[in-house]
């Protein structure tokens, strides 16, 4: 049997006896675009030392293609961006990839060839101070990609980029996952992985406290639908006595129901006729899935 590409049995981590990482355990598979969310301090960065082997765990087990962190053949499979990428300022973009290269013993004309596919092509033969920051984040995520890893780890590697250079960066995450790679990001920015993800797992305060798809976690979390009703001239205050829900301006009502009850609800609306003007479902966003589950573990924290 294949072992699977990144698995993690009971992974705790404490550091000054509070624990950074407590009992995590999951599994990911070959070809999966997986995001780690979690607020400042949640253990991300501390999770991916340890798959990394940069850190050693104070309890559980973790696997790399069945290696074990930091073993020749995990540092083959891995490719790791760091949040705060970093490159000697007076190596152009190209010498910093032929380095990298180099010490990952790949071709450093395939390297080179990297930089087109992040867009910086033509930035190639300039010096890395001269760089932006999101120039910076997208030669490290090309430096990243040397050699074809088998797990990509990414920690935070979409801020400082601009809305264009992220929808570009998840092109090539996209790309990267279709030739079989795992992908495993951390991110902030909860509306962006929503859409770019096959998976989400969220820690809070070191523990996992969701691994699953983002429908499989919008059940879970049994959070209401919004249908935000907007009424035809003046009629507001009837379709509030009429459906209930809550008045939110002169012209619109909101109402919450269960995914069970969304049906027989817009039903409801619908018989209203020319009361209404226009009707706006909300499914609960990551944002709302998200709080809903860090705020579970915080309340029992
Ligand atoms: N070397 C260290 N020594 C002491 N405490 C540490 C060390 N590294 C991490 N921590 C603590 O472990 C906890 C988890 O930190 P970590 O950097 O893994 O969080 P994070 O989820 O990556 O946060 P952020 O989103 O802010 O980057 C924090 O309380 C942090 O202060």
């Amino acid at each position: 049997m294949t072992p699977a590409a990144l698995t993690l049995d009971g992974i705790t981590k404490t550091f000054d006896k509070r624990p950074a990482v407590d009992g995590v355990g999951f599994t990911l598979e070959a070809g999966e675009r997986i995001a780690l969310l979690g607020h400042n301090g949640a253990g991300k960065t501390t999770l991916f030392k340890m798959i990394l082997g940069f850190l050693h765990p104070d309890a559980g087990d973790i696997r790399i293609f069945g290696a074990e962190p930091g073993s020749a053949a995990a540092r083959n499979a891995i490719a790791y961006l760091p949040e705060a990428v970093a490159f000697h300022k007076s190596l152009t973009g190209e010498e910093v990839l032929r380095f990298y290269a180099r010490l990952k013993s790949e071709d450093p004309v395939a390297a080179v060839k990297l930089l087109d596919r992040v867009g910086l092509g033509e930035a190639g033969r300039r010096r890395v101070g001269g760089y932006s920051k999101g120039m910076r984040q997208r030669l490290g995520l090309a430096q990243a990609l040397i050699g074809s890893p088998r797990l990509v780890l990414l920690d935070e590697p979409t801020s400082g980029l601009d809305p264009i250079s992220r929808q570009n960066f998840y092109e090539i995450i996209d790309e990267v996952a279709a030739r079989g790679a795992t992908v495993l990001l951390s991110s902030h920015a909860l509306t962006e992985v929503e859409a770019k993800t096959d998976r989400i797992l969220i820690l809070s305060k070191g523990k996992l406290v969701a691994n699953d798809t983002l429908l499989s976690l919008r059940e879970a979390a049994g959070l209401p639908i919004r249908l935000k009703v907007q009424g035809a001239e003046d009629s507001a205050d009837e379709i509030a006595s009429r459906l209930g829900g809550e008045r939110i301006n002169c012209r619109s009502v909101e109402l919450l129901c269960t995914p069970s009850d969304k049906v027989s609800q817009l039903a409801a609306i619908t018989a209203l006729g020319p009361l209404i003007a226009d009707v706006d479902v909300s499914l609960p966003s990551l944002d709302d899935i998200y709080r809903h589950f860090s705020g579970e573990t915080a309340k029992e924290g």
